[in-house]
């Protein structure tokens, strides 16, 4: 008879693997002595030591695979959020994420961890120090949001400590950092296309961004501080830098970083809102003729336009949390990752 070996506690499978954030993860992950297994749809580099799985995670087969004789599993693959296909949303991250959670049982896993996203709260109004225990956005500002905001309720209420089945919820907010290929390429884009000149609002607005090697150490000491008589149990935890900062600051030294002119003139936020919804209902409507993919989004305009920071204090006071990395030296490192973005290179 095949014996079936007992899951180490130091053997883990990262769902994503391939992303950005999914990366650091798994380097780090490496880096404190993890067997590491990663399952995605695409595989982007190889790294001695690490298993590639490639399948999409709605394949429960495929993901059966990847976790044998695993223990943990972080969960942190998703569409991309600009992508405005509900379907895909729906398949992945809801249904997809049903899969994981069964796949997980069928082979023993002990520890699930949720990338999340403090979006889950987000209705396009000011959010000043949210604390987890605000309800989730009723009227979620995107398809993206509103996977997510069901996809983490799944995961939440799968925890069993019956079952010895644990799970966590991480969210944080505006992952950056090196190989990000969202937030600067967008903004460096935007920018060379001579589209980054107006500041909506005010630009007094507070955000909290994260560098994605905070966010990477949010994930392990989840990992390494859910144990059946922890708090953590069930829970979902904000993971920011702390230190929450003017959104078009903090845009304009990444813009300057590179070598592009910062922001300068004002326009009225519900102006700016009421013209990205316009576009957006144009986009939609003239699908079946022409494809078009609106740069100033209604998210992107609320998020650029509204206060959205959060309380880090659950994860402190529940795992110790402390951002390793300060927001300038942050800056300092992203702004220096992306030497091909610079002006006029
Ligand atoms: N980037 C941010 O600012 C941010 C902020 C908060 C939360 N998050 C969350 O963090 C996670 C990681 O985000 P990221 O920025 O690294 O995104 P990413 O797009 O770089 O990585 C996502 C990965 O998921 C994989 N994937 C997508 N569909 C899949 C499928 N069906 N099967 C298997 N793999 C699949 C992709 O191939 C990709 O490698 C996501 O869950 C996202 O919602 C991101
Ligand atoms: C065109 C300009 C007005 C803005 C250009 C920069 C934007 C592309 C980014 C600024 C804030 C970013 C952001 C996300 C995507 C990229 C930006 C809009 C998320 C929506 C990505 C998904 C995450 O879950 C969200 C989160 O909760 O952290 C991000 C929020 C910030």
């Amino acid at each position: 008879m095949a014996t079936r070996l007992r899951p180490s506690s130091k053997r883990c499978a990262v769902i994503g693997g391939s992303g950005f954030l999914g990366r650091h993860l798994v380097e780090r992950l490496m880096d404190r002595g993890y067997t590491v297994n990663v399952f995605d749809i695409r595989q982007a580099y190889e790294l001695p030591g690490v298993t590639f799985h490639q399948g999409d995670l709605c394949d429960r087969q495929a993901l059966l695979l990847a976790l044998k004789e695993v223990s943990v599993v972080f969960h942190c693959a998703s569409p991309a959020p600009a992508s405005d296909d509900r379907a895909l949303f729906q398949r992945v991250n809801i249904d997809g994420t049903r899969t994981v959670i069964q796949a997980c049982h069928e082979a023993g896993v002990q520890k699930l961890i949720l990338t999340s996203s403090a979006s889950v709260v987000f209705e396009g109004t000011d959010i000043k120090n949210g604390r987890e225990d605000l309800p989730y956005a009723k009227k979620p500002i995107d398809y993206y949001t509103e996977t997510k905001i069901q996809q983490e309720k799944l995961v939440l209420e799968a925890c069993s400590k019956d079952q010895g089945f644990l799970t966590v919820a991480i969210r944080p907010h505006g992952i950056f950092g090196p190989r990000d290929p969202q937030l600067v390429p967008i903004l460096v884009d935007t920018a060379r296309r001579g589209k980054m000149k107006f500041i909506i609002g005010d630009g007094s607005n507070l955000v909290d961004f994260t560098f994605v090697e905070n966010v990477v150490h949010g994930h392990i000491l989840a990992a390494e501080h859910l144990k059946a008589d922890s708090p953590l149990c069930g829970q979902a935890y904000h993971i920011t830098n702390d230190e929450p900062v003017r959104f078009w600051d903090f845009m304009s030294q990444i813009l300057e970083g590179l070598g592009y002119s910062a922001p300068r003139y004002h326009l009225p936020y519900t102006l700016v809102y009421g013209i990205a919804l316009l576009l957006w209902l144009m986009a939609v409507l003239l699908r079946p003729l022409i494809q078009i993919k609106p740069t100033f989004t209604p998210m992107r305009v609320a998020l650029a336009g509204t206060h959205h920071y959060y309380s880090c204090a659950r994860a402190k006071k529940d795992m110790g949390y402390q951002p390793l990395v300060p927001l300038r030296e942050a800056i300092v490192r992203t702004v220096e990752s992306y030497p091909h973005l610079r002006k006029g290179a």
